[in-house]
């Protein structure tokens, strides 16, 4: 599903004004009738409901949903934090509309909004109603109170089109925001919605097209989108190993031997054929016995137990017989052995998967990406992603879509920007928004596991850009059966791995039920 920004949606609403005729009376009368569609299915008719309303048309569309509460017998009254004076006059039709039909209406200003911590608990169901995609700025005095007001309520929240507080570009709180227990937004998504920690203030999103023509919820200038499944590759009676794909991991060294086995070893686990792990002779006795299925390739080490420069001939020969190819997990950060690393990157002629000490090391001369003729993914946590970029971790965090499409485009490179909701991000300027995954996967090794997953995929047979998404997709989705099965907290890098055979059996199997599950609900 496309993921808008405020600007786009304000585009969108223009254009179904202008182009398709339907007004913007239309939009709010559809908006606020789907949240009240999802009050009546989530509580009960005797409930009583506070309905918040603000000073825009997001409080319009709170408007319409006390008028159809109301309608439906419900017990509504409407705080309005706005003067009504100032009031569009399609919000003030919309006031007249709810005190014509009896439904208390009070005002609330600064001399009365203390009163709203007394009164909000006594209300069954409250709606946020207060701000959407037109928040310009941080909220302060009666509009910070109301928020409060309402988080402090305990009652059930339902938020219209986005929590108030929340930016709808990069998800992060503007001053105060309300924690949704639903969000129903509008037309399509808002980009803050899925990134967080406005996705945690959201609750449980349901999106209502409100009448949207198809071609604008599905408009192309629109670029972002969440990540959704698509159905792998079949796996034919009559083949063979290496039709599912012929990896090559150069990694590890004597400090880390587990990154380059969980890395090789994921790539069989998520259905690749052929794992071949170049890395340092004296830890391949020790991977042997974890990883019999992976095919070694000893390598000369430095002094330090790091892969030497003296591989170089030897590891570009075994490139060739690969068809994908990664570098970097646990590798060290020796000085001879990121030489190494930056030589092969631009001289190896396949399709490339770069993360750990391999992006550390890249940072040093991001430039060489720009030779290679092979499609590239590098696969930074927000450290690595500083290091390319030089900004600070903070200011990543904090921008995470914008930051992976700018790296993207810079370096002609596919990059998957991981963390809670991993943004992955393409050269064409398109980014994907992955919804599947758990706290219970920031663990040591699980970044390991997604390099022999992105592999995995590309080996059955996606394409490269279906690879780096769906490499993403499955890597969350086993981490998800693997938390349901023992839980986050003693959830590790191999527990995910040991996973990744049931999210590939339930992606085949139960292809609609996953696609369902992680991905955002239409409300109907
Ligand atoms: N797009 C669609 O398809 C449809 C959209 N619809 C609905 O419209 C909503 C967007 O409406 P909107 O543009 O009127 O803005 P909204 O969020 O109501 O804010 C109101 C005003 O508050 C002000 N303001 C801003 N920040 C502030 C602050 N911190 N403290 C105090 N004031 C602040 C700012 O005015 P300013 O003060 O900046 O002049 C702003 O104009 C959208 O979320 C959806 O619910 C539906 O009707 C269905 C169709
Ligand atoms: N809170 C979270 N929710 C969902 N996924 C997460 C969360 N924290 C981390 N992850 C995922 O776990 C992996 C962590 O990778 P990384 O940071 O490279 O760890 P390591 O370097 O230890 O392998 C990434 O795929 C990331 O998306
Ligand atoms: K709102």
């Amino acid at each position: 599903m496309k993921v808008a920004s405020s600007n786009e949606i304000r585009l969108l609403d223009k254009e179904a004004v202008e182009k398709y005729g339907i007004s913007h009376e239309i939009l709010m009368e559809n908006a606020g009738a789907a949240v009240a569609r999802l009050i009546l299915h989530t509580a009960s008719e005797e409930d009583t409901v506070a309905v918040i309303a603000g000073p825009g048309n997001n409080g319009g569309d709170g408007l319409v949903c006390a008028r159809h509460l109301a309608s439906h017998g419900m017990d509504v009254h409407v705080y309005l934090v706005a003067d009504p004076e100032r009031l569009s006059e399609l919000v003030k039709k919309n006031l007249d509309r709810v005190a014509l039909a009896n439904i208390p209406v009070e005002k609330v200003t600064e001399k009365n909004v203390e009163e709203l911590q007394d009164v909000l608990p006594f209300y069954d169901v409250i709606v946020d109603a207060l701000f959407g995609t037109g928040l310009t700025r941080p909220l302060e005095g009666v509009y910070k109170e109301a928020v409060e007001a309402i988080n402090d309520s305990g009652s059930l929240v339902v938020s219209v089109d986005i929590p108030s507080g929340i930016n709808s570009d990069t998800g992060e709180v503007m001053g105060t925001a309300v924690k949704a227990d639903f969000t129903v937004t509008f037309g399509l998504p808002k980009i803050g919605l899925l990134l967080y920690p406005g996705a945690e203030y959201a609750g449980e999103i349901l999106v209502s097209h409100i009448s949207y023509p198809r071609s604008l919820i599905e408009d192309d200038r629109i670029k972002v989108e969440t990540n959704d499944p698509l159905y792998p590759p079949p796996r034919q009676p009559d083949t063979h190993k290496g039709d599912y794909g012929k990896a090559l991991f150069i990694a590890g060294s004597k400090r880390y031997y587990g990154a380059p086995m969980l890395a090789s070893r994921s790539f069989l686990k998520a259905g690749g054929g052929y794992s071949r792990l170049a890395t340092v002779s004296s830890i391949v006795p020790f991977l042997a016995i974890r990883a019999p299925e992976v095919v070694y390739e000893e390598l000369e080490e430095t002094s330090s137990g790091t892969i030497s420069y003296r591989n170089l001939e030897k590891i570009l020969k075994l490139t060739e017989a690969s068809d994908i190819v990664a570098i970097g997990p646990g590798i060290g950060l020796d000085d001879e052995t990121a030489r190494l690393v930056l030589e092969l990157i631009p001289r190896i002629n396949k399709p490339l998967i770069i993360d750990g000490d391999g992006l550390t090391i890249l940072a040093r001369d991001t430039t060489i990406l720009s030779t290679r003729k092979y499609p590239t993914v590098i696969t930074p946590h927000p450290g690595e992603m500083s290091r390319l970029t030089g900004k600070p971790i903070e200011e990543i965090k904090k921008s995470r879509l914008k930051t992976a499409l700018e790296v993207a485009q810079k370096l002609g490179s596919y990059v998957v920007l991981k963390g809670a909701h991993t943004v992955i991000a393409t050269p064409e300027g398109k980014a994907y928004i992955n919804l599947t995954g758990n706290p219970g996967m920031a663990t040591a090794g699980s970044g390991d596991v997604l390099v022999g997953a992105i592999a995995g995929m590309y080996g059955i047979g996606y394409g490269f850009e279906e690879a780096v998404r769906m490499g993403v997709f499955v890597h969350g989705l086993a981490g998800d059966l693997a938390a349901e099965s023992i839980g986050m907290d003693g959830l590790t890098a191999v527990s995910i791995m040991n996973f990744l055979p049931r999210a590939m059996k339930e992606l085949r199997e139960n292809f609609e039920r996953i696609y369902n599950e992680n991905s955002l609900p239409v409300l109907v």
